[in-house]
């Protein structure tokens, strides 16, 4: 899937969130989006997993604005799109229901058979098989081929986040959106995770990720967007934008000094 903001912003009320974003992810590419906090990462995560509508310009899924289309068309796309966040939340079952579990909810329930659909899923996550071929595959992908019949609940939170991952790749998302995934991880866990997102992207799946490890930034990505307050300062290679950033605002992020006026965070 090619995704691509047009000049898309986001505000609520009369306070403007994201202005004027203009970024592209294709097929089997890595882009990271970074910010100081409160620069509007999630919120611009949020438009690109079509929770949010552009309140200006637009988000485009292979050149459809899926805004333009009706509210189950929109679904149907939505379900392309892989979501993993910063804290895992998994059901009370093994690992591999938990990772199966994402292709039966992404399945195109029709209105009326919604609320069968949830009774099904419910009763499935309770005395449905063990395992499926897909779900075990993207548990083997995350290092965790062994734990499938583990209880969830049993999970450290660094192997319940790989399950998490695993969970959004099973489904073969064309385009897998990546919420600070690693931020609570420790480096192992974390290392794991990166090659797992380096195993999807040379598998075609598009990546959006936003993160505040530059290191991270700076190894797995494809293109960098560096955001503040708002503003899409400036989007390149991840080589460039980390060794030769154009503006001054992103070579002093990058560089880790501080974007604030050191009386202000005093005050
Ligand atoms: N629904 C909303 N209503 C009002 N303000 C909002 C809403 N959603 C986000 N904001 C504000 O927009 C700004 C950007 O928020 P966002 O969560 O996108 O930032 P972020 O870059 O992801 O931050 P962090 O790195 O801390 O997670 C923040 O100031 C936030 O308080």
């Amino acid at each position: 899937m090619n995704l691509e903001f047009a000049n898309a912003a986001y505000g609520v009320d009369e306070t403007a969130i994201l202005t004027d974003v203009s970024l592209s992810v294709g097929a089997g590419e890595v882009v990271s989006v970074i910010g100081p906090s409160g620069a509007g990462k999630t919120t611009l995560l949020r438009l690109a997993a079509l929770f949010e509508r552009p309140t200006a310009g637009t988000v485009r899924c292979d050149g459809t604005d899926p805004w333009s289309l009706s509210r189950d068309e929109r679904l149907t796309l939505r379900r392309r799109i892989g979501i993993v966040f910063q804290r895992a939340s998994l059901f009370e079952t093994s690992v591999a229901r938990n990772v199966d579990v994402g292709q039966r909810i992404r399945r195109p329930w029709s209105r009326r058979l919604r609320a069968f659909g949830r009774r099904l899923v419910d009763r499935w996550l309770r005395d449905g098989p063990t395992v499926d071929d897909r779900a075990l595959e993207a548990l083997e992908l995350v290092g965790l081929g062994n734990a499938w019949d583990r209880d969830a609940g049993s999970l450290s939170g660094g192997e319940a986040q790989r399950v998490s991952f695993a969970r959004a790749l099973a489904t073969e998302p064309d385009l897998l959106v990546l919420d600070e995934p690693t931020s609570d991880l420790d480096p192992r866990n974390t290392a794991i995770l990166e090659r797992a997102i380096d195993r999807a992207r040379e598998r075609g799946h598009g990546v959006l990720l936003a993160t505040h490890d530059m290191h991270q930034a700076e190894r797995i990505s494809d293109r960098v967007a560096f955001l503040l307050e708002g503003e899409l300062v400036e989007t390149g290679p991840a080589a460039r934008v980390f060794e030769n950033p154009r503006d001054e605002r992103t070579a002093r992020f990058v560089r880790g000094d501080l974007l604030y006026d050191e009386n202000e965070l005093l005050a």
